[in-house]
């Protein structure tokens, strides 16, 4: 997996690409890895699959209620905290590292969550197997305060990287603006699987592309009727 987020002039940015592995196999071609977590508020997931879309959906559900409660917007430290307390009190069993990012009353947000339950808070951040090639990107073309379009296209080259350069990684490029009062889950911003893996030849071939030089006809084992209940 390959996550990234960065916080812009109006916002976060999260991304994520789409690939889910079983050891060498890809096990999913097109997984979500960005998850909602409040109106105001996405978490994206690396790690083990089950576990980040459980910790994740989780803390979604108990923040609605919270929500009830309160009659208040979530605040982006109330779904940390309860990420990571449950994630530290499983000592890390719990195989989800998450990028964390949402816009409160305070402003934009963005943090880590490991599985151990340590977090950061951050300016722009990556997670995952992939994380190094999408670092080595934000280390490069990050700046404070960046447009909406700017940031949109560093995290997308980010995640780029990492599906280009590392195996656990690959297909698209999923993005979430988040902003004050609005968000856009861009499912699937980058479709690369299109681009990448078109065919150089068509897949079907007209009868006679290929000459025949030579026919041979070879005559099958003459068909014995075997009548039930006879020997063999
Ligand atoms: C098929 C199947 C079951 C495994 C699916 C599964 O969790 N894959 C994991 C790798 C992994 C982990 C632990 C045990 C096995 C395999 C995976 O692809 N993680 C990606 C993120 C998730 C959210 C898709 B990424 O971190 O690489």
């Amino acid at each position: 997996t390959t996550i990234a987020g960065l916080v812009f002039k109006d916002g976060v940015v999260l991304g994520a690409d789409t690939r889910s592995t079983s050891d060498t196999t890809v096990a999913d071609k097109n997984c979500e890895k960005i998850h909602y977590i409040a109106p105001n508020i996405y978490c994206c997931g690396a790690g083990t699959a089950a576990d980040t879309e459980n910790v994740t959906g989780m803390v979604s559900s108990s923040l609605e209620l919270h929500r009830y409660a309160t009659d208040r917007q979530t605040r982006v430290v109330t779904a940390l905290t309860l990420l990571k307390s449950h994630l530290f009190k499983y000592q890390g069993h719990v195989s989800a590292a998450l990028v964390l990012g949402g816009v409160d009353f305070k402003g934009p947000h963005l943090f880590t969550v490991y599985p151990h339950g340590s977090t950061d808070s951050l300016p722009y951040c990556t997670m995952g197997s992939g994380s190094l090639n999408a670092m080595a990107v934000f280390e490069d073309g990050f700046q404070e305060d960046m447009s909406e379009e700017d940031a949109k296209k560093l995290v997308a080259r980010a995640i780029r990287s990492g599906i280009y350069n590392d195996l656990g990684s690959g297909s698209n490029v999923d993005l979430c603006i988040i902003y004050k009062d609005k968000v856009d889950y861009l499912r699937n911003y980058e479709y690369l699987m299109d681009t990448t893996f078109k065919r150089a030849h068509p897949v079907k071939y007209t009868p006679g592309t290929t000459a025949v030089i030579k026919e041979k006809v070879y005559k099958l084992r003459q068909e014995v009727a075997v009548i039930p209940g006879e020997p063999g």
